[in-house]
């Protein structure tokens, strides 16, 4: 990290200063993650099975799977807490081990409990803050930026889940690093929570900063990651632009609200569409543009609200995506009438 680079972490905002946004866009042309072909066993469990990604900056990469698909795993690889039988992991192109400075090369979210119980929050951010050179200022604002400016005083062992999430989040970002890692950050978080999360994360890749998010929840990446990294069994299933996922799930699809779904389904069939039922009130159609809809319900006469471009939801997109890959799933839905 440039000299620059920690004065500016000293004023205590991670965002909204150009000139410090403007270093972190050179640095952040170097940054990243990389892990290249992992494998890890414990005994007779295999963790890793040849895992391979690449973590870009300025982008929210969700990395997303089911327990034990090794997503933890990697991330201990990736920080050297675990050291893989075969395969590398590097970040800002060094192993973890190599890098001088870590703390403000990546900052990790692993376990939000690892904590001294005893110890106010503001006081176990001072004691990281001035082994790596920072000063009180800087952990008053990360306290701010992450909703605990009001409790920094209180035992940190008396938090509730949610709250020490945003400590761990408050220390990742602590030494204002090119490259975040963040594993099930949403995990005892409120709604309100959830959203600030979305919120803090989109702007730290807005600053050209490589973010690694974990989650075995498809909805809590809703509105959050650009990129998608779905894992199971130790390797990467796919790898692939939330927007690509998106628009492969939606296929073309004309989205009907109506009270009247049998006659919708029934006139609309009679069209020679494709017509499947996915919500109380909402329909989806295949093989009609969205005129000839319109058109066909306003000679019947049959109400509808709305008339629109189907856009699937990132949980749909995922179980489309992961379909051929799970043993066992319900019929589709979806039907010829
Ligand atoms: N220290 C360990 N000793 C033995 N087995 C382990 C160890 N750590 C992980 N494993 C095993 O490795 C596999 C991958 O676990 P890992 O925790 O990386 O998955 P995960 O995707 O993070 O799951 P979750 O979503 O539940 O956190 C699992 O089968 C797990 O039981």
């Amino acid at each position: 990290m440039t000299a620059r680079r920690r004065e500016g972490a000293e004023d205590g905002s991670v965002s909204g200063r150009g000139e410090r946004q403007r270093s972190l866009s050179l640095a952040a042309m170097e940054t990243g993650i990389e892990v290249s072909e992992v494998h890890k066993r414990y005994g007779a469990v295999t963790a890793l099975d040849g895992m391979t990604f690449t973590v870009k900056p300025g982008r929210v990469t969700g990395f997303v799977g089911p327990n034990g698909a090794g997503k933890s795993t990697t991330m201990r690889v990736i920080l050297g807490l675990d050291t893989p039988q075969r395969g590398r992991a590097l970040v800002n192109g060094e192993p973890y081990r190599r890098l001088r400075h870590p703390l403000s090369q990546v900052g990790a979210l692993l376990d939000a409990s690892a904590l001294q119980p005893g110890r106010s929050a503001r006081n176990h951010l001072l004691w990281l803050a001035h082994s790596q050179g920072h000063g009180a200022k800087r952990v008053d604002a990360m306290l701010e930026q992450v909703g605990l400016s009001q409790v920094g005083r209180r035992r940190a062992g008396g938090f509730s889940l949610g709250m020490r999430q945003r400590l761990g989040i408050a220390a990742a970002l602590l030494c204002d690093p090119p490259v975040l890692m963040l594993d099930e950050p949403f995990n005892g978080l409120d709604p309100e929570g959830i959203v600030w999360i979305r919120g803090l994360l989109r702007g730290l890749a807005a600053e050209g900063r490589a973010v690694l998010v974990s989650s075995h929840l498809m909805s809590e990446l809703e509105d959050a990651a650009d990129h998608l990294l779905v894992v199971g069994r130790g390797r990467v299933l796919a790898d692939t632009p939330v927007s690509a996922l998106i628009t492969a799930a939606s296929r073309g699809r004309i989205l009907v609200r109506t009270t009247e779904r049998e006659a919708v389904m029934e006139i609309l069939a009679g069209d020679g569409a494709t017509v499947a039922v996915t919500g109380t009130d909402v329909v989806t159609v295949t093989g009609l543009a969205a005129a000839r809809i319109t058109e066909l319900l306003n000679a019947a006469a049959i109400p509808f609200s709305e008339v629109a471009t189907y856009r699937a939801g990132l949980e749909t997109a995922y179980m489309e995506l992961t379909r051929e890959a799970v043993e066992f799933h319900a019929e589709p839905t979806e039907a010829k009438r």
